[in-house]
């Protein structure tokens, strides 16, 4: 079955692949595996080229377009296509087609990678780490909610023998890689080598769609069977049928806008490259190539005012005898997408389709009147987005020196999160981790107890009127009380700056917080820190709402973290979807990280299990509400300024405690420490969470 010329179906070496696997026959299950992954990209590769090759022909022999009903044109060229399609795929092939239909279950484990699942356990039995280091990650990249795998590669990552370079992504898509490195050197001002990865990324990606398009034609052979009910006549299976194609067509800008391993695209992908590329080349001095891109860009958005203006810019910069024209491959992607998407919408008008337009800059007049509304509604978000990362642009200086962003909204794959560094000395993080456990050691009860989120660690909270109380006992330095304030202060001022500028952030919570994992009590464990949750309602990850209702604190504006520690396993933030499984960004903590964001329900966000040592961080919450601002500050900071008199006397007092009024604790308002509501389940229950199961046998699939 092996002769040259002749893949041997995928889905038969994948069953083979994993029942050797369970057989525990590592060598086999290695091999079959591998195999199984070469034929179905074999198999990919044939169709590509047998659509591509067919469409050619059916274009020859079609020949031009007939003028009349665009239905008519088309006729013939599917049949012929159809033909030569089964044709070529035979040949290619050494079999029917068909015989490398697989299940529906079997592509889906494909397309999620699951083949390098089995691999990166067999490779690592048959102590290849380099190929188990690198078939983990390519699983990993498009399974990031996937725990096992994760506690896998971060096992992998502590191993002396694993080089960095092992955690390679064996299927990446190369616009993907180029884009991120684009952006990244985008948003630090590295506009040479933006241009560079985005040039790249946007030839890649074009071309990505191309093949992708090529997948949509022909017939279908590897869908499941459509059950039609009733049986069309020729005539209109076949406008269905084109419908279908052109639709599919149109989807695939979805596709390459997705990054495996998310579940939403990144919205006008296209465009985008032309408005960072536009920016990018006159930033480095490129003014002809600057109004190409402004130029392009404008045949999505044709009044789009910035871009516009921008354009009369670049007129008067070169002179009004040079010509500025978009690039051709941008304009033929327009007016083929224009064409297409005419005739889909004249389907959906007249012949009961349905059609999701995957694009934000469709103009109105190409819509029917009754999808506009929902268009609209997709267009004004789409708009909000932009404007959030015009207004990033536009932010003003940090209120403090020394202070850099280390990452936004965009590199963290959402919107309105942001990670600071230095916010912190090293020197402030020990005073601060001083104040945490002599606050935990003082005699008043103030002890770690079990984590309202977790058997498997104590957590301990201290609030800042705790703080002063305690330095008024003498249990804790008044300098690191007074530190605490000054520290939560100073990050309610970055935060307001960079989110809010000119409109006043509250606190409405301050809570300082340090996770201790339970010794012994790690093994298998598959929860978490703190589940996925939302600062100002309650996630509800089914019905992929979040109800601003109590007990949520729907009050909360912004969150931040301010972390004080990096000596401990596990315990990094991380923030998914809706769905609260796929997660979108990771940070690591370490002492002087800000990380702030609003809190809402786009930004849901959890803790990982810290699996050894002590975790300690400030969660700093906001509020717009003067009236939800936060009453124990206010009279913490009275006892702050009371002392301050006090320490101006004459005959200032000693250093701590001595001058306690004679209030006991138990006067003192005591905050609502601890559980704060939103617990809901994190799903590691999940199948996309466990080891593959086995599989069925084939005549099941
Ligand atoms: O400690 C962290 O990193 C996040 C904690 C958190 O999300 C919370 O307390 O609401
Ligand atoms: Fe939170």
């Amino acid at each position: 079955a092996t002769s040259p010329g002749r893949l041997v179906p995928y889905d038969l070496l994948y069953a083979d692949g994993v029942r050797a696997y369970f057989a525990r026959d590592w060598g086999r299950a290695a091999e079959l595996l591998q195999r199984a992954l070469h034929s179905y990209a074999g198999l990919r590769a044939a169709r590509r080229a047998c659509r591509a090759a067919c469409r050619r022909e059916a274009a020859f022999l079609g020949g031009p377009p007939r003028a009349g009903p665009w239905e008519a044109a088309l006729f013939g060229p599917v049949l012929q296509r159809a033909d030569c399609l089964q044709h070529c795929l035979g040949s290619r092939l050494g079999a029917a087609p068909s015989a490398h239909r697989a299940s529906l279950a079997i592509r889906r484990d494909f397309e999620r990678r699951e083949p390098y699942n089995y691999l990166q356990v067999a490779f690592f039995q048959l102590k290849k780490l380099d190929q188990a280091v690198s078939a983990a990650h390519t699983f990993f990249v498009a399974n990031p909610q996937h725990l096992q795998m994760r506690e896998d590669i971060e096992k992998y990552r502590r191993m002396s023998g694993v080089k960095s370079d092992n955690f390679r992504d064996l299927e990446a898509t190369p616009h993907w890689e180029a884009y991120e490195a684009g952006v990244q050197h985008y948003n630090a001002d590295e506009y040479l080598q933006a241009v560079a990865r985005l040039e790249e990324s946007l030839t890649e990606a074009l071309s990505a769609l191309e093949e992708c398009r090529a997948l949509c034609e022909g017939p279908r052979e590897d869908e499941e069977e459509e059950e039609e009910e009733m049986q069309p006549g020729l005539y209109e299976a076949i406008a269905a049928h084109y419908i279908q194609v052109l639709k599919c067509r149109q989807q695939c800008v979805l596709e390459i806008a997705t990054k495996p391993g998310r579940i939403s695209a990144t919205e006008d992908f296209i465009p985008s490259h032309l408005d960072l590329l536009q920016f990018a080349y006159n930033q480095v001095g490129n003014q002809v190539l600057a109004a190409e891109c402004a130029a392009s860009y404008l045949l999505f958005y044709p009044m789009d005012e910035p871009m516009l203006e921008k354009m009369k810019q670049y007129h008067t910069e070169l002179g009004e005898d040079t010509a500025v024209t978009a690039r051709e491959i941008i304009q033929h992607y327009v007016q083929r997408s224009l064409m297409e998407k005419k005739l889909i919408y004249y389907a959906v008008e007249h012949l009961g389709e349905s059609f999701d337009d995957p694009d934000l800059w469709t103009p109105d007049e190409l819509i029917p009147e009754n999808l506009k509304g929902k268009h609209r509604e997709d267009q004004e978000k789409q708009k909000q987005e932009t404007l959030d990362v015009k207004e990033m642009k536009k932010r003003g200086p940090l209120p403090f020196e020394g202070i850099v962003v280390t990452m936004d909204s965009h590199q963290m794959n959402g919107t309105q999160r942001v990670v600071f560094d230095r916010v912190l000395t090293e020197s402030e993080c020990k005073d601060l981790l001083r104040l945490t456990k002599a606050a935990g050691e003082a005699g008043d009860g103030y002890r770690a107890r079990r984590s309202p989120h977790t058997p498997h660690e104590r957590f301990e909270g201290l609030t800042v009127l705790k703080a002063m109380q305690l330095a008024q006992n003498g249990d804790v330095d008044w300098r690191d009380a007074k530190l605490f304030l000054q520290a939560s202060e100073k990050s309610r001022k970055i935060v307001e700056s960079y989110f809010t500028p000119g409109k006043k952030l509250h606190f409405s919570f301050t809570h300082l917080v340090c996770r201790t994992a339970v010794d012994e009590e790690q093994r298998g464990r598959m929860d978490l820190s703190h589940p996925v949750h939302a600062d100002n309602c309650l996630l509800d990850p089914e019905g992929q709402e979040c109800w601003r209702e109590p007990p949520a604190y729907v009050y909360r504006d912004y969150s931040g973290i301010l972390y004080l520690n990096d000596d401990f396993q596990g315990g990094g933030l991380f923030f998914t979807e809706m769905d609260t499984v796929t997660v979108t960004a990771e940070v690591r903590p370490k002492c002087g990280r800000l990380v702030a964001f609003s809190s809402g329900k786009e930004n849901p966000h959890g803790v990982w299990a810290v699996r050894r040592g002590r975790r300690c961080a400030m969660a700093l919450w906001y509020t717009h509400s003067q009236e939800h601002a936060e009453q124990e500050r206010v009279k913490a900071e009275e006892v702050m300024q009371q002392r301050a008199v006090e320490q101006d006397r004459p005959n200032g007092r000693e250093r701590q405690g001595a001058d306690h009024s004679g209030r006991s604790s138990s006067e003192l308002p005591v905050s609502s420490s601890g559980a704060r509501g939103m617990s809901w389940r994190h799903k590691p229950g999940s199948d996309r969470t466990q080891r593959p199961k086995e599989l069925r046998a084939r005549d099941e699939f």
